[in-house]
């Protein structure tokens, strides 16, 4: 017993020892505004710098960092003068949060924004091992977007990391570094960020959004709600990326859906929901797995076999067939690049990244129009105007490009950025000197901040419209929301196709409407409502030949 009381000692010593060990600060990059020109600050101390974690720098990129332009040195801030919230030791501030909200983290982005509104547009914060210098001002965090180098590091999404080790998994697009994620991305980036491409499946992506709102139509009860919605939005979601993955329909919006599919999508909801809670914890799951740990691992676990079927399903049938060509599957196989296991993973990647982001922004699309009738009825009159100038139905593609659908998107993910910061290990200006200062984006405060957006609380699509002309840097930080530069969202591209097609053919056949309280914004890793969204779908009964309708 005794031995064993000492063996956990000395792991609970080592586990310490290497996830805690206080990293002396050096760098300060915050240039305030008063201070005028960038002014870094840096005590060049050479054993005191402090490198991004997980970059791997090819020898010659580290041959050519060079020491600080001694210059730029001048009102010099230590980096220990950044306010933020003081913390205890090895803890930080975690027990805020568990005073706050419990051990959920779910309301981080409200924190930050209160934290931004007591300290200023730069503060720092250690919650456990998870330590940002937080940035709410376009300006600033302009300038970091602008240093980004060819290997942008973000902060490893460190539960999932953990798992993937632990399994035997490669890390993934989503939390690989240096060369082994520029490598990774280089096969999948022009697939899947290059409009010619995604466009391709616009119609396939127009015929899912054409069986989903069939599919709302039918399970409407007699209130015109739709049971589970929020399910609904799933299946549509994972059908609707499958048309681009597989080229193929998974079978999710059936009368009978498929159960792998259903349990994927179930799975997926639990998976993000552990992590959530996982990522700002102290890791004790490394040396205890805590129930919330084995949830989360048993999640991933189906979420892993379940990717390794649909993606062996779809290759054994790619040898009898050849046709699907367009497919990712496809592109991913004829390159030869990534062998069989690298290409399940980084498909069951994908398909996980797509279903809780593009559902959720879908649902909040959703909520606002339903509560704001006059944009919809604008939206309404844009599409039935733009069928009228076509002299008929308009094709996806087209949809997709009307300029109060784009609007409506934008205006969505400025109220409820998914991903509710942006984050990055500086590298470029700083890299100079191999400095490393883990930055993010306080998303959420800067886009419900009424110095950038007049009456910020306030579903107002038309400000994202030509003639309304906002500002360059605001409309340019705002961008912010698909993240930035090299390491942008991936999915960002089939995302804004998949959510422009449907968010217009809903609008062209329902009148939505919502008499429920007011949901408000939680974290389950992506932001996503506190409580079931129940909307009531109205059919609108349109005319061939007039732009006015009447609903059921
Ligand atoms: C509304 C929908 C979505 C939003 C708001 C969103 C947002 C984001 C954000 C903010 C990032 C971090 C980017 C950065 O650090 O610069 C990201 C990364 C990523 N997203 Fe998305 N995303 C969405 C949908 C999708 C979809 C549909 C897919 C897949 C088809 C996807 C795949 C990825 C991948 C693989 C990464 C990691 C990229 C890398 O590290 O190189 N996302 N996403």
């Amino acid at each position: 017993m005794t031995s064993v009381n000492h063996a956990v000692q000395r792991s609970i010593k080592h586990f310490f020892k290497s996830n805690f060990q206080s990293a002396k600060r050096v760098v300060s990059t915050s240039p305030r505004k008063d201070q005028g020109a960038l002014a870094l600050q840096m005590d060049i101390a050479e054993n005191n710098i402090q490198k991004c974690p997980f970059l791997k720098l090819p020898t010659e990129e580290r041959d050519t960092m060079v020491t600080p332009n001694t210059n730029q040195v001048s009102n010099v801030q230590p980096f220990d003068n950044i306010p933020g919230p003081k913390g205890l030791p090895i803890v930080g501030t975690l027990f805020d949060y568990f005073k706050k909200d419990g051990p959920r983290f779910n309301k981080m982005f409200q924190v930050q924004q209160q934290r931004s509104a007591q300290y200023g547009e730069i503060y720092y914060e250690k919650i456990a091992d998870f330590e940002s210098v937080i940035v709410s001002s376009p300006e600033e965090y302009n300038r970091l977007v602008r240093s980004e180098g060819k290997y942008p590091c973000r902060r490893e999404m460190a539960p999932m990391a953990y798992y993937n080790r632990k399994k035997g998994y490669a890390l993934g697009i989503v939390n690989s570094q240096g060369q082994d994620w520029y490598n990774l991305r280089t096969v999948v980036s022009k697939k899947m960020l290059k409009l010619s491409e995604v466009s391709r499946v616009s119609e396939n992506v127009g015929e899912v959004a054409d069986d989903f709102v069939q599919r709302l139509s039918a399970l409407r009860d007699s209130t015109g709600q739709v049971p589970d919605l929020d399910k609904e939005l799933f299946k549509w979601a994972m059908e609707s990326i499958g048309t681009f993955l597989f080229e193929e329909r998974i079978g999710c919006l059936g009368n009978q859906p498929t159960q792998n599919a259903l349990s994927f999508i179930e799975n997926l909801s639990g998976f993000f929901q552990n992590l959530q809670v996982l990522m700002y914890s102290i890791p004790l799951y490394k040396i205890w797995p805590s129930k919330t740990w084995k949830k989360f691992e048993n999640c991933s676990d189906r979420i892993m076999t379940l990717g390794d079927m649909f993606v062996e399903k779809k290759l054994a049938s790619m040898q009898d067939n050849k046709d699907s060509k367009s497919a990712l599957i496809s592109h991913l196989v004829s390159n030869g690049t990534l062998s069989r296991k690298e290409i399940t993973g980084l498909m069951t990647e994908l398909l996980s990244a797509a279903v809780e982001t593009t559902s959720s922004a879908l649902t909040w699309a959703l909520y606002s129009l339903a509560r704001n009738p006059k944009v919809q009825a604008d939206l309404f009159d844009e599409i039935t105007e733009a069928k009228l100038k076509n002299g008929g139905p308009l094709s996806a593609e087209k949809l997709a490009k009307l300029p109060l659908v784009k609007a409506v998107l934008k205006e969505t993910l400025r109220l409820y950025p998914i991903s509710y910061t942006s984050s990055r290990y500086i590298q470029d200006d700083l890299q100079l000197c191999g400095y490393t200062i883990p930055a993010g984006a306080n998303l959420y405060g800067m886009f419900h901040n009424h110095d950038y957006f007049p009456e910020p609380e306030k579903f107002l699509p038309e400000r994202w419209l030509k003639e309304n002309k906002m500002d360059a840097m605001i409309k340019s930080a705002s961008q912010l929301v698909w993240g930035h530069g090299a390491r942008m969202c991936l999915g960002r591209r089939l995302a804004e196709q998949e959510l422009h097609i449907t968010i217009a053919k809903i609008i062209e056949n329902f009148q939505l409407n919502y008499h429920g309280d007011e949901v408000q914004p939680i974290l389950n890793t992506t932001m996503v409502p506190d409580r079931p969204v129940n909307i009531q779908f109205s059919r609108r009964h349109i005319s061939e030949d007039t732009v006015f309708n009447k609903t059921d």
